[in-house]
């Protein structure tokens, strides 16, 4: 089982994704891998953290500024990414019930450890949760089952996603 969730911008996939692993978590399930949040300062969006879901590790993803490796306006900080959530996949691979990946993008896929562990997930038989932004849709969405996200239906959908997942975990 490969549930994807796409969505605009904002549009609440990092939620709906914490709240089933919360769920899961409080079922006994284990889950694995990471969510990204935005870092605001003074109002303002300044970059993105990633949370391991096991161990609740932090990191900073990216940042505004200037370095090498650029997305936007975003300095993406692949060590970070790779030492704890490429590390947190591969975790999640080797132990735990699900894999949540929040999300599949273009700072992720500056890393060729994250394209690599993704390959490994999608080539396993390990149930995967993971949002895809939505210039990666094509890229996936023949590889599992593709959910587009709204305001409208973003309710609904917990219970129909969650409800899957539970039918796959049991
Ligand atoms: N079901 C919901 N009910 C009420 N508020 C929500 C809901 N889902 C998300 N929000 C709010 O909307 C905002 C954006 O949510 P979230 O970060 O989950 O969106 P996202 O789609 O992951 O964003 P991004 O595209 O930046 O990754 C947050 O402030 C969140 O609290």
């Amino acid at each position: 089982m490969r549930i994807f969730i796409t969505g605009m911008p904002g549009v609440g996939k990092t939620t709906l994704t914490l709240k089933i692993a919360e769920k899961l978590k409080d079922l006994g399930y284990k889950v694995g891998g990471f969510v990204t949040k935005e870092v605001r300062e003074d109002g303002r969006r300044v970059g993105f953290k990633i949370i391991t879901l096991d161990t609740n590790e932090e990191t900073i993803l990216a940042y505004v500024g200037d370095g090498k490796i650029k997305v936007g306006k975003y300095v993406v900080f692949i060590e970070n990414l790779d030492k704890v959530g490429v590390e947190a996949i591969k975790r999640a691979l080797e132990d735990a019930d699900i894999v949540i990946i929040d999300e599949l993008g273009a700072m992720e896929f500056k890393s060729k450890k994250f394209s690599e562990v993704v390959d490994e997930v999608i080539n396993s038989n390990k149930p995967l949760l993971a949002t895809l932004h939505r210039n990666w849709v094509n890229k996936f969405k023949d590889k599992g089952e593709l959910y587009t996200l709204t305001i409208e239906n973003r309710d609904k959908l917990f219970e129909e996603i969650l409800n899957k997942i539970l039918a796959e975990l049991k």
